[in-house]
């Protein structure tokens, strides 16, 4: 055995040992992201446990809330929040955090004050966490631009984000990251509590055979939705129908149109003209990593991350999935425009 050769293998690369290889690319690094993301990575391993056990913890259910954006919130989606607000603040590295679940950002005081600024979505695809569908928790992260932090800091375009990722629960529990050189997925060994380097430089296919939509919508879509969503059923180039994918959770129809190719929307409609899904801790952190594998992201209008927030909670229509499928959306919406909705 060559064991010498196989000290390179990525065989049981842990994701501190990941990223602790890409900090020794940057000589000047003190080691704050590494700390920041291990803190991120322990709050997801806590959710995750909670979400195992759901059932058995009496974690299912309404918490007897409502957040910002009106919905009912699950005991979950309160638990997750305040485990990563916890584990964010105790990092000692993060300034500024938007979570999905507080209507204000909160701003970290010294001493626990540090230059990152974490947008996140605790718990994702809050409607299938009673009934034990794949759900997970979504995260960007900025970098604080002055010297005190402001709320400037995190309406930046999604561009400017230094690094995202998510972790799906699912039935293997996933963390998927990208610090801008590429994309990779690390699977939860439950018996070593540890992430494990499974799915190396993830690029999702040029050219997918699903796609993944709320057809309940259907009403309500514009003209060029309506339009696309016809062609994956109805193909005019004599090219085999696409496959219906809708798990609702978005984590979920990302992971597998990340793995798998295809589209994911989220299209806006005559019910919700700016969509549903939010631009800084939804829209962004899965632009930048369908990006950053080799797709693109698509507002109906723009490269989704170009566009600049006004709000911390605004929302934006969203097609993001393999680069020939979102080409193809592109092409319609430039020749239907976004605004004719159907009649
Ligand atoms: O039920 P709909 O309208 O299809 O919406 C599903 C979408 O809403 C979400 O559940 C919104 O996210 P939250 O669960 O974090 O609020 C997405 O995960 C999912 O893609
Ligand atoms: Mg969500
Ligand atoms: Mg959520």
């Amino acid at each position: 055995m060559d064991h010498a050769a196989d000290a390179h293998r990525t065989d049981l690369m842990t994701i501190t040992r990941f990223v602790l290889n890409e900090q020794s690319k940057y000589p000047e690094s003190k080691g704050d992201f590494t700390i920041l993301l291990n803190n991120i990575v322990l709050g997801c391993k806590f959710v995750c446990s909670a979400v195992n056990k759901a059932g058995l913890a009496k974690l299912i259910g309404l918490a007897g809330e409502t957040n910002v954006q009106g919905e009912e919130q699950k005991k979950l989606d309160v638990l997750s929040n305040e485990v990563f607000v916890k584990a964010l603040i105790s990092s000692g590295r993060t300034c500024i955090l938007v979570s999905e679940e507080d209507e204000e950002a909160t701003f970290v005081s010294p001493p626990l004050r540090g230059k990152y600024c974490v947008v996140f979505d605790p718990l994702d695809g809050s409607s299938n966490i009673d009934c034990g569908v794949s759900i997970g928790t979504i995260f960007g992260i900025y970098t604080m631009k002055g010297s005190d932090p402001t709320i400037e800091d995190v309406l930046q375009p999604g561009k400017d984000m230094l690094a995202a990722g998510y972790c799906m629960y699912g039935s293997s529990c996933m963390f998927v990251l990208s610090t801008g050189n590429g994309v990779n997925g690390f699977t939860l060994d439950p018996s070593l509590g540890e992430f494990i380097l499974t799915h190396p430089d993830i690029k999702i296919p040029k050219k997918g055979k699903i796609y993944s939509v709320n057809e309940g919508n259907a009403k309500n879509w514009d003209v060029s939705t309506a339009k696309y969503v016809d062609n994956c059923k109805y193909p005019k180039d004599g090219s085999l129908p696409k496959s219906l994918r809708y798990v609702g959770s978005m984590v979920a129809d990302v992971h597998r149109t990340l793995l798998y190719g295809g589209v994911f929307l989220y299209p806006a409609d005559k019910k919700s003209p700016n969509g549903k899904l939010r631009v800084l801790y939804e829209v962004f952190p899965m632009s930048f990593l369908m990006e950053q594998a080799g797709g693109q992201a698509f507002t109906g209008k723009k490269r989704a991350l170009e566009l600049v927030p006004k709000k911390i909670h605004e929302r934006s229509p969203i097609f993001l999935g393999s680069y020939d499928d979102i080409e193809e959306i592109k092409e319609i919406y430039a020749a239907e425009g976004s605004n004719a909705l159907c009649p």
